[in-house]
């Protein structure tokens, strides 16, 4: 029998497959337990990258369910780590250093050093990122607020400067609704003029990871930057609609493959 998978070309070519630098796509988890996880992954793990343990639920497990966690995503070729708004929490109370030990001895794998909530002085945040790294983590850094509204070439200056520290992605912060937030306006829609300043100071677009929960933004970045723009904050059941998206197996970017044909 012929393979499913290779029952038609991908209308959408230039997706890359794991393991891989760029086309990445970070799932946020709010709370996955451990056999939804084991199928989520086995169904989709081929197309997830990165899991963040959303904000500060991961401290929140029943017992020994987070060790499971760790080690399971992990063999799944999927880098690991708890979400920004709980490190913040660590730095402001000067409990970084036993933070990164405890997260390194789990097994997480990559941190994320933020300030969407909590002030972050340059200077600590350039020093989280080196510690982390010194650590043997690999570095997030995400760039905007959950709450008001920074503006966005400070933002992006900031991205710059986190990848001069070590970072190897920064993230736009998208929320988990993505509307009214950094470069998305209030019906989601993407601010072409603020996306545009962190592509002047981040010159290399693959060391941006855009949090894109909604369909719409999805479709927008891939169109603009093809098959393979980081994206995160994918809802878990999300993951496989996302893909369809990215390879032109879903209608909405299928449409703009073959416009003779429709
Ligand atoms: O996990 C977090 O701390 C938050 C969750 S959300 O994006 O605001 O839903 O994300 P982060 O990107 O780490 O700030």
């Amino acid at each position: 029998m012929e393979s499913w998978r290779e029952m038609v070309a991908f209308p959408l070519t230039g997706r890359s497959r794991k393991p891989r630098t760029r086309g990445l796509t970070m799932v946020l988890d709010k709370g996955l337990g451990l056999g939804e996880t084991k199928d989520l992954l086995d169904i989709a793990g081929d197309h997830v990258d990165l899991l963040k343990l959303g904000f500060g639920t991961s401290a929140l497990y029943g017992d020994g369910i987070l060790q499971e966690k760790i080690n399971l995503v992990r063999r799944y070729g999927i880098d690991i780590y708890p979400g920004g708004t709980f490190m913040e929490v660590a730095i402001a109370q000067g409990r970084l250093l036993p933070f990164l030990r405890t997260a390194r001895q789990l097994g997480f794998t990559a941190v994320e050093v933020s300030d969407g909530t909590l002030f972050l002085d340059a200077e600590v945040r350039r020093e989280a990122i080196i510690l982390a790294l010194e650590n043997g983590f690999k570095v997030l850094t995400e760039v905007g607020k959950k709450h008001g509204h920074p503006n966005c070439l400070d933002l992006a200056r900031q991205a710059k400067l986190d990848i001069k520290a070590g970072a190897s992605w920064v993230i736009v912060e998208g929320r988990e609704f993505g509307r009214d937030v950094t470069v998305y306006d209030g019906n989601g829609r993407v601010r072409e003029e603020l996306l545009a300043l962190f592509l002047e100071c981040v010159e290399d677009q693959n060391l941006i990871i855009w949090e894109a929960p909604l369909k719409d933004q999805q479709e927008e970045l891939i169109v603009r930057f093809g098959p393979d723009v980081n994206l995160g904050n994918i809802a878990p059941q999300e993951l496989l609609s996302l893909e369809a998206l990215r390879v032109g197996l879903r209608g909405d970017t299928l449409r703009r493959c073959y416009q003779r044909m429709v």
